[in-house]
């Protein structure tokens, strides 16, 4: 199952990376070290051509000389080790080496006065030579520089999941929660396999109309290789052409260029994962056996329209997309709420009290009861805060030299909004590391996450912000509801059936899970389980 690093590896990994494994390669060392002298020449004579008076950078770690601050980035507890430099640096945190500049961003105002008021130039995304131009994820506006293209692929995306219309989807989610309720009764021990199918069947019944196997489904296979040879690429200095672009252009047959070959292979993974589940509904909608979807929705009001090669084009990328950058987040979401409920029975009793008093025990709870179920709602943003799925963001580019709060900030520098520090910072969100929904119910209870408020920094910033996010929180809403309505989580016994101690740990990457922990789960009681049954014939 892939794991997925989405969209390109953090400068503090790939930076790390090149210095631990540069020795493997078999390309020179000696040219590999000429390569990188003349680079850092170059940036050289670029800082003191943009920055003539030498106004300083924001505060950071002190550079050494030559390799710059390559050993001041964390490699791993990423969260802790740059909350670190947030107590010592303050707001900004500047690090550089090898002619990469990376801000991080550790406070919501600033990262609001960057993302948002300044976001026409902290709005781009850097470009890695291996993921975006060898292996084909150029069609992916995750992965595109900001400019007209990313703009317009954007905007037809964010039509179709903006708040407004986010709602259609909720048929489908709900009857994915239903089905996940029921994978669960029957296999308590593959939690994690059926968040897995639980989020691609939501996404693949929204995008393309089509339903997923729960075991080796073709679609679902070929996109975890895509997905699996993007996070290997994104993996620490796992290929040079990252760090020297110009390397792309060297042929498959030369000595030393099997990243060339690995590329080609994970190419067609990628383009496969894309063309495939698109061309069988273009199939469907020829023979009228379509359903409504996202891609039936714009593909036939195209036609409708008169073809445009270039809006087909862009169809077909936008929905590509969707099971690439919505997946996993919300795999490792819900995982996170299982983590927190294994750890928090008093927070499931109160969860299940306010479901019993408002939906009663003769029904599941669906979308309907949301306004009524304000305890649920404030889970799911606790769960959203405890453990934001991407802690540091995904780095926005800036792409020009800009002077802020009297700092100069290059153009190409990557800039990460530390997510966790900003929803663990203890002055919006006292006793930050402790799991407590309480900490939302006198707040406004709006369902949605608007910029002005932290917590929307778990769906990333400004421009960028994530697009998915209405139907993302949706998802984590009604799965959240259902799974406390129907069953009891608790964790694990040992061979003595005594309760084995969890923890809250986390891994380390781009996209950040619970580590394995020990749980047990089971319907409530008799009811609980006879209306899980039921939903196979509601849903049939
Ligand atoms: C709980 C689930 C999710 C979380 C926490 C999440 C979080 C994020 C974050 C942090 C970003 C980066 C934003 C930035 O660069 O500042 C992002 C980007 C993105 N997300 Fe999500 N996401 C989730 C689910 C989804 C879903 C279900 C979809 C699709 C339906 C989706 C589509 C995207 C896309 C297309 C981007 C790239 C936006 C761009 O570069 O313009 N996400 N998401």
């Amino acid at each position: 199952m892939a794991r997925v690093a989405y969209f390109f590896q953090s400068a503090s990994d790939a930076l790390r990376g090149f210095a631990a494994n540069q020795t493997r390669t078999s390309l020179g060392i000696h040219s590999v070290l000429l390569s990188l002298f003349c680079h850092l020449l170059w940036k050289l004579y670029v800082r003191r051509r943009d920055n003539p008076r030498g106004v300083p950078h924001p505060p950071g770690p002190k550079p050494l000389p030559l390799i710059g601050n390559l050993f001041d980035f964390a490699r791993e507890n990423e969260s802790a080790a740059y909350l670190n430099m947030a107590h010592k640096y303050g707001d900004l945190v500047f690090l550089s080496a090898l002619g990469i500049n990376v801000l991080i961003v550790n406070d919501f105002q600033t990262a609001n006065e960057l993302f948002e008021k300044r976001s026409a130039n902290y709005s781009d995304r850097h470009e890695s030579p291996m993921i975006n131009h060898l292996m084909g994820w150029d069609w992916s506006f995750g992965h595109m520089r900001y400019g007209e293209r990313w703009k317009n692929h954007r905007k037809m995306f964010h039509r179709q999941f903006q708040q407004s219309v986010a709602p259609i989807h909720r048929p489908i989610q709900l009857r994915s929660a239903h089905e996940l309720l029921r994978l669960i009764v029957e296999k308590p021990n593959d939690l994690i396999k059926h968040l897995r199918h639980n989020a691609a069947s939501v996404i693949m019944g929204v995008v393309y109309g089509i339903k997923v196997s729960p075991q080796d489904d073709k679609y679902i296979s070929v996109a975890e290789t895509a997905l699996d040879g993007m996070a290997r690429a994104a993996n620490p200095g796992a290929f040079l052409v990252d760090i020297f672009p110009s390397l792309k252009y060297v042929p498959a047959w030369m000595p030393g260029a099997g990243f060339q070959v690995k590329a080609r292979r994970w190419r067609n993974a990628v383009m496969e994962m894309r063309d495939a589940p698109f061309e069988f509904v273009l199939k469907a909608i020829k023979a009228g056996t379509a359903v409504p979807s996202f891609v039936t929705n714009l593909v036939t009001d195209l036609e409708h329209r008169g073809k445009n090669d270039e809006e087909m084009e862009q169809i077909r990328n936008c929905a590509g997309l969707a099971y690439a950058a919505g997946a996993e987040s919300s795999v490792s979401s819900l995982s996170s709420f299982f983590l927190a409920m294994v750890l928090h029975p008093e927070v499931q009793k109160k969860a299940r009290e306010e479901i019993d008093r408002v939906v009663g025990r003769g029904r599941l709870p669906d979308y309907t009861d949301r306004d009524s179920l304000p305890y649920i709602s404030a889970v799911t943003k606790e769960v959203l805060r405890w453990n934001p799925v991407a802690p540091l963001g995904l780095p926005h580019m800036s792409t020009e030299n800009d002077i802020f709060r009297g700092y100069f900030i290059p153009a190409g520098t990557l800039i990460m909004g530390n997510s966790w520090t900003i929803l663990h910072d203890p002055e919006n969100f006292p006793d930050p590391m402790r799991f407590d929904p309480e900490r939302f119910l006198d707040k406004p209870t709006d369902q949605y996450l608007s910029p002005n408020e932290p917590l929307s920094t778990a769906f990333g910033y400004g421009r960028r912000i994530c697009p998915g996010r209405f139907m993302a929180e949706a998802q984590v809403w009604i799965s959240v509801a259902c799974i406390l309505a129907a069953f009891d989580i608790a964790p694990g016994k040992d061979e003595y059936g005594n309760p084995v101690k969890v923890e809250a740990k986390f891994s380390s990457g781009m996209i950040c899970h619970p580590l394995p922990f020990s749980y047990s789960i089971a319907p409530r009681d008799q009811r609980a389980k006879m209306l899980i049954e039921q939903t196979q014939l509601m849903d049939a």
